[in-house]
Formats: structure tokens, sequence, C-alpha cells
């Protein structure tokens, strides 16, 4: 048998047999049949949102070692509303009295007319008759509501935890459902809908679903003014995400009534998929995702919302809820649930849209500079053109972070990144040639601390070695006093005191320029200068600014850069011709001995 072209790489690898009982466990086909479709879901489109409902406070809630109190429910619930969301799920009323209270003060809220009208609120109740009663208790009084029953329904569930056959569980699910609608009858002032998830959806039987859903479609008279929700979990993540996506599209085929009903998924992490899952399954026809913000719930949580409908931002769809403040949103998700979010978390962490590595600074300082230009061109604010930085899928301005910790400098920086951060933060432009040279003075600081250099520490590391030796800052050359004039020729004469060592001398010097004289002068007193590049701008807007200049010198046979900062252009520049003679007096021992 010829071997495959996998198989020869598979040759190539060296790994080999490891320790850990892998045979303990089977692969998922062994655990659910997957019914074979004509899949439409791989070359399907996402073009708006699906309807977003947060679980937060109720399976992000149970999986928290201390449950909100009313107050930190409140908030986290003024959040969600105030972001757009119109279905939140509120509690699980029957299981705690924290719960059946907040429900209660949203229906107080409601009376007083402070929940918006088209925000629907959810709760969740088990198929337990008393439980269920408890559940319309606390519902009393509100317009709007969604009552969600569930009930596990795979096989190990069936068996191990509820002790019940699949008929029996299907009747349980009919019982509580008859009960449900019963209760919801003798309301008919409010308008209650009612939601079903068979926990474990992923481990099910695909045809035991359909005729559960099927029959509380028929049972609960669903219509497309008065839809019934099947909200599809992976309960416990078992398989890739075309597997879900597979499971979810059979539903959303075969499903009797199809226009009566929200075909809903509640994807959990326990593989780290749970955003692939979600996609895949609004590919596959879901039309309602339940998650958490920023992915807390049960183990490995819930599915991130945060990042689900970022990521349909950056695919340009409007997600439909605001994330325009993360920072805020972190905030208060952060406070509610006593969790941190990491520093790496899509979009919202700390670091994400943070460089520190030379070549991706270099990218994003050229991409902002594209993206100004770009906007410029089009005639259109920065804030509204298109985008493309590389490095970066989405401006971070867009949800409210500002561009200050989008380069950072350590030791595994580049010149892009620091030339970055003293431009943008201090006004220095530094030329071209002479960022080679400064990235080398930060590297070196950086290697020797191991620690990151702020801009401010950037810019004192920049004054210390380029304008410090021409301001007096040490180094062998001082320049005591000094004039300038200009004779009726135009020649310029540049006349001083120059301190060379332990020599001092008066000295002059012509030329066609101030600077120029002034290299004469140096000439004079014994240090031949040549000036290879040479630049000066204004560090702000405005008249009263400083002004900087940069020249990189030949000074003698080494070429050294050095800068002069000053209200007067002549000054700095002056100052930075002598800034780069000291730097190389500074590194050869002296220049006019
Ligand atoms: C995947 C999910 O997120 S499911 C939601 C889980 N959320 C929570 O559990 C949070 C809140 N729950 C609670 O506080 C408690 O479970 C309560 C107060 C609701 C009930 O507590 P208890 O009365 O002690 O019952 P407990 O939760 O242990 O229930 C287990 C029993 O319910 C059965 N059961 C489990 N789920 C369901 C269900 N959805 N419908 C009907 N019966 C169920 C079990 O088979 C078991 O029955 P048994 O007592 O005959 O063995
Ligand atoms: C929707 C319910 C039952 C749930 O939280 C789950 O299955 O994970
Ligand atoms: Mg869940």
């Amino acid at each position: 048998m010829s071997a495959t072209a996998y198989d020869i790489a598979y040759d190539w690898n060296p790994q080999r047999p490891g320790p850990m009982p892998h045979h303990r466990y089977r692969p998922y086909q062994d655990r659910v049949n997957v019914p074979s479709i004509q899949r439409s879901w791989p070359s399907s489109r996402i073009e708006r949102a699906p309807l977003w409902v947060p679980v937060d406070l109720r399976d992000g809630n149970q999986a928290l070692a201390e449950p909100m109190d009313t107050g930190r429910k409140r908030r986290f619930f003024d959040l969600l509303v105030s972001m757009g969301f119109k279905e939140i799920e509120v509690g699980y009323p029957s299981a705690s009295r924290a719960d059946f209270d907040f429900v209660r003060d949203l229906a107080a809220l409601s009376a007083s007319g402070g929940l918006p009208e088209d925000v629907s609120i959810v709760v969740f109740t088990p198929a337990k008759p008393e439980l269920i009663d408890r559940t319309f208790e606390s519902i009393e009084g509100l317009p709007r509501a969604v009552v969600h029953l569930y009930i596990p329904t795979s096989p190990v569930w069936r068996d191990v935890v509820l002790g019940r056959s699949r008929a029996q569980v299907h009747d349980v699910v009919t019982e509580a459902a008859t009960h449900m609608a019963r209760l919801a009858d003798a309301r008919p002032g409010a308008d209650i809908r009612f939601q079903f998830s068979p926990e474990t959806f992923n481990l099910t039987e695909p045809d035991y679903v359909l005729e559960v859903c099927d029959g509380l479609t028929e049972l609960w008279d669903a219509s497309p003014d008065r839809p019934v929700t099947h909200n599809l979990p992976a309960t416990v993540e078992i398989a890739t995400p075309n597997v879900y996506a597979d499971q979810i599209e059979y539903l959303h085929r075969n499903l009797s009534r199809r226009g009566s009903v929200i075909l809903s998924v509640h994807p959990h992490n326990d593989r780290g998929t749970g955003v692939a899952c979600a996609e895949l399954a609004v590919l596959a026809g879901a039309q309602r995702v339940e998650g958490c913000l920023f992915g807390n719930g049960e183990r490995t949580g819930n599915v991130d919302l945060v990042t689900l409908a970022l990521n349909l931002y950056a695919q340009g769809v409007d997600p439909m809820v605001d994330f325009s403040d993360i920072d805020a949103v972190r905030e208060v998700v952060e406070h509610c649930n006593r969790l941190p979010v990491h520093p790496r978390h899509p979009y919202a962490g700390d670091l994400v849209h943070t460089a520190f590595s030379g070549t991706h600074q270099d990218a994003i300082s050229k991409g902002f500079a594209h993206h100004a230009r770009r906007a410029a061109e089009l005639g259109v604010p920065e804030s509204q053109a298109p985008w493309d930085v590389p490095y970066l899928p989405i401006d971070p301005a867009d949800i409210g972070r500002s561009y200050e910790a989008v380069i950072r400098v350590n030791s595994q920086s580049g010149k892009g990144g620091m030339a970055y951060l003293l431009q943008t933060r201090h006004g220095l432009d530094l030329p071209q040639r002479m960022r080679p040279d400064f990235s080398r003075v930060v590297q070196e600081a950086t290697d020797d601390s191991g620690r990151e250099a702020s801009a401010k520490e950037l810019y004192e590391l920049f004054r210390a070695t380029y304008v410090a030796p021409g301001q007096g800052g040490g180094g062998d050359v001082e320049l005591s006093s000094w004039t300038t004039d200009r004779a009726p020729d135009g020649a310029h004469r540049f006349v001083c005191t120059l301190q060379v060592g332990d020599r001092t001398g008066d000295f002059e010097g012509v030329g066609n320029g101030p600077l120029s004289a002034f290299v004469e002068a140096l000439a004079a007193a014994g240090i031949t200068v040549g000036i290879l590049d040479y630049s000066e701008h204004a560090t702000e807007a405005g008249g009263g600014s400083e002004a900087i200049a940069y020249a990189e010198c030949r000074v003698g046979d080494a070429v050294r850069w050095g800068a002069g900062l000053d209200t007067s252009v002549l000054t700095a520049s002056v100052q930075a011709v002598l800034a780069a003679v000291n730097r190389a007096a500074v590194n050869r021992a002296a220049v006019a001995r």
C-alpha cells in the first residue's frame, strides 16, 4: 500500500505516544448519532445580527461563587438594557429568594413605566409543576415575559440523572408545558411566550429532539405572531463546531411550523470553541443566540456575546448592540461577577490592541499614517474612513479605546514603536536615519532593566542621550557664550567662547549660514565636524512652542547624532551640533587634545 501525503508528513513528526489514558474517552460519533444532511451552512454568510439573549443573570449567575445580590443584578440588567439587548434572561425565580425578588422588582419597575416596552424578560424553570407555579408567581403583573422550560434529554442524563426513559421524559415535558399553557391562559392580559431547551441537546438523538420540540410547538399552538423559542444547547461541548452546525441545520430543516419557531442556540465553551459553534450555528439557521458578556458561565463559560457581536462588527455587519464604550461595559461586568476579564480577551482585554514587537509596531504606525492620508483623500474624518491598519482587526477608537496603549515599548520593540510614541506623545518626529540609532539605545536600556519603557521614560532617555550633551550636560566641549551676525555680503559670523577639555578660548568662524559658521569656529578650536544630516521642527503647533533640531555629524572619524531643544531654532540647532560633538568625545575620549 502506498503511503499517503499525510502518512509521509506524519513520519516526520517526532512526537511519540504519551502516558495519558486517552482510551477512556470516546469520539463524539460513538456518543451521538448525527444525521447526514445536505449542508448549506458551509457556503452561507452572516449578513445580519441574530437576536442576542444575555443569560448572565441566570446561567452566568449560577456559576458564580458568590451569586449576584439584587443590587448587582440590577446594575447588570440596566447595563444590558442600555446596550440595546431586547430579550434578557433574568433568573431562575423558583431557585432562590434573591432570584424571585429580582423578578418582582422588575415587575414593579415595569408598573412604574421604568421597563422599556420593547424589552422582554425571560425566566427559567425546570419541568416541575410546583416550581412552574412559583415561576409564574414571580412574573405576576409583568405585561410581557418568556417562560423558559428545560429538561435534560440525552441518554446519559435520562438514565443517570432523571432515571426516566425517552417516553417518560417526553411525558414530563408535555405535562409541564400543559401546566404552563394553563397558567398563561389564566392571564389573558399578559403577553407570555414560551421557550423550551432540551438540555444536552448536542448529545441527544436528533429525532427525539424533533419529536419533543414539534410536540411543544403544537401544544403551545405557536404562530408567527406568537412564536415558540426552541433553544438547542451545547450544554457541554463534545465535538468540533462543524458537528454542532450539522445538528442545528438538521433541526432548522426539519422542525415543523418553522415560521412559528425561533431557533436559538446556547453554546458553552468546554472545548474553547463556543464562539465557533455559535457562528456556525447561525450559518446553519439559528436566529437567536444565548450567551454571557465576556463568556462567564458554568465551567469554561457560556459563549461570549462580546466576541460574537464584535466579530460581526469586524465583518461590516451592525451587531445591533452598543459596545462603543467597552471599558465601561467591562467595568460593570467585572464588578457584578467579581471576576476579572483576561488581558488577552478578544476585543476587550487590556493588551489586545497593544503591540510590543518591533515589526508589528512598524506596520501599525505605517498603517496609521496611511489611514490618515486615505481619510484626507476621501474627505472624511478618520473615524469614518475604511479601516485597513495592519494587526488591528478593528479601530480601537470604535470601542472607546484610545490609541495610547496601541504601541508599548520593551526589548522586543523596534524603531517604529519608539518613534511613534515620541511623535504622538511628545511631538518629536525623529528623522528616519536617526531612528535605528535611538532604537539601539532603547534596546540596551530595556535589555538591562528587563522592563517596558513608558513614553515618558523614552522621552527622558532621548533627552539624556541626545539633548543633554549639547546643554552642558557632560562632555568635553562647552560653549559658554556665543553670538552670530550677518555681514552685508550675506556671510554669517559665529563668535564664541569654547572650553575644550581644560582649555578655554575665544573662536570665530564664517560660513554661508550660522551653523556652518559654528562648524568653522569649532574647526578653529581644533574640532573637525561635518554635518551629514540636519532637520528641525516645532514640537507643538502654535507660535510659542519649542523647536527641536536633529544633527548627524562626522566628528573626527566618528559619526554621531545630537539634538537640541529650545524656543529659538538657531539655539536648538547649535545645541544639536554641540551634542553630536560631545557624544563623539564621550565615546572616543577627547576630540581636540
Ligand atoms: C445546564 C443548566 O444550566 S441547568 C440549570 C441549572 N441551574 C441551577 O441548578 C441553579 C438553581 N437551582 C437550584 O437552586 C436547585 O437546583 C433548585 C432549588 C431549583 C432545586 O433544588 P432541589 O430541589 O434540591 O433539587 P435538585 O436541583 O437537586 O434537583 C434534582 C432533581 O431534579 C431532577 N431534575 C433535574 N433537572 C430537571 C428538570 N429540568 N426538570 C425536572 N426535573 C429535573 C433530577 O432528576 C433530580 O430528581 P430526583 O430528586 O428525583 O433525583
Ligand atoms: C439552556 C440551559 C438548559 C442551559 O443552560 C444549558 O443547557 O447549558
Ligand atoms: Mg447553560
